[in-house]
């Protein structure tokens, strides 16, 4: 464990293991988790440059189930990114980062379908290699936020929940990528999950392509940003990238299919469904050696607490 991890680990501890507590100290320390000012990247200037491409929302909707939702809502653009919706994406980040209840997440677009990417009239006005770096930048560090992964300047996992992108209708470009800043993807039938920047002349620059590689391994990943290939969800199926297809007319919403689908995963106290996101993350995210030490002090963070107290007091039986 390197020393600014065993530092964190001390200071979570003196926070007495409150994930809001320790929310607000991080995020105090530094809120970019891959570039800083170290690296050029100035927040509050890009923030300011963003404002400019106002239209949209995000919304969050914290539930006492600990599920959230997070909707992107531009339906007039098919829920494309403005500029000032990758700003109250941030923001939406920051508050999931103090939410100590939290489990799980599902992020949706509004209107049927899941998000056509950036705000093409941004993107016009923001061509300069300068301005792309500076947005690509931003939208990589909210998206590392929002996928909770550790990195060298953020080793502490900060928004440990189980996330699922509910993808309806079409996910294209940055849409596309943002499906990948989840854990699972779930599919509505004739949805579509297509990384069209190729076609744009372009790279995907929010994390897309290394999350990829991560997901559906180097050649699968080569074919969809190579061919552009549109990916249903039988395609998606198939290569790993898509978990399950929702399927089920009658059986409720896309979202509320969702939610059941999800809540498989997130039953039980909090802190043990964050442990469980931790030592996944870390196992996926770190080093072996740097993997094990954060599993064990994962570990001693549910051993002989709350939940486990009482397991043991019930004498249950796995059965
Ligand atoms: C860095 C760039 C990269 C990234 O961030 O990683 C990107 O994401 S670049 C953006 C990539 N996305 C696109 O190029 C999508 C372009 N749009 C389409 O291909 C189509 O609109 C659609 C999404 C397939 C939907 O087609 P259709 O069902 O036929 O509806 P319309 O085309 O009529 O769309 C309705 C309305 O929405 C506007 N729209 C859609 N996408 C965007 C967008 N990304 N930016 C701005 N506006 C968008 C579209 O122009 C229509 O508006 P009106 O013309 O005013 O009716």
């Amino acid at each position: 464990m390197s020393a600014r991890m065993v530092l964190c680990a001390v200071r979570q501890h003196l926070l007495g293991g409150s994930r809001g507590a320790w929310a607000r100290f991080l995020q105090r320390q530094s809120r970019g988790c891959v570039y800083s000012s170290v690296h050029g990247f100035q927040q509050e200037e890009i923030r300011e440059k963003l404002q400019a491409f106002p239209g949209g929302s995000i919304e969050l909707l914290t539930q006492e189930s600990g599920l959230a939702v997070l909707t992107i809502n531009y339906p007039s653009r098919m829920n494309a990114f403005s500029g000032s919706m990758m700003v109250d994406l941030e923001e939406r980040v920051s508050q999931l980062e103090g939410w100590t209840d939290g489990k799980g997440l599902i992020v949706q677009g509004a209107s049927g379908t899941f998000c056509s990417g950036s705000d093409l009239n941004a993107v016009r006005a923001l061509t300069n290699p300068q301005d792309g770096m500076k947005m690509c930048m931003f939208m990589q560090n909210t998206l590392t936020r929002l996928l909770s992964t550790f990195t060298e300047e953020c080793p502490q996992c900060r928004l440990p929940m189980i996330s699922v992108a509910l993808v309806e209708g079409r996910a294209l470009g940055g849409g596309a990528e943002l499906t990948t800043a989840c854990d699972f993807r779930l599919m509505a039938p004739g949805s579509v999950i297509q990384f069209v920047h190729k076609h744009m002349g372009l790279v995907p620059g929010w994390g897309g392509a290394a999350r990829l590689v991560r997901i559906v391994g180097s050649q699968n990943a080569l074919k969809l940003l190579g061919g552009a290939v549109k990916v249903d969800p039988e395609l998606a199926l198939q290569i790993g990238l898509a978990e399950e297809v929702l399927q089920g007319e009658g059986t409720g919403t896309p979202l509320q299919r969702a939610e059941n689908w999800l809540s498989v995963y997130t039953k039980g106290p909090a802190p043990v469904i964050q442990a469980v996101k931790k030592v996944v993350l870390s196992g996926r995210e770190l080093p072996l050696s740097e993997a094990l030490r954060t599993e064990k002090d994962v570990f001693g963070m549910v051993w002989g607490g709350p939940a486990n107290m009482q397991a043991l007091a019930s004498k249950s039986k796995h059965r």
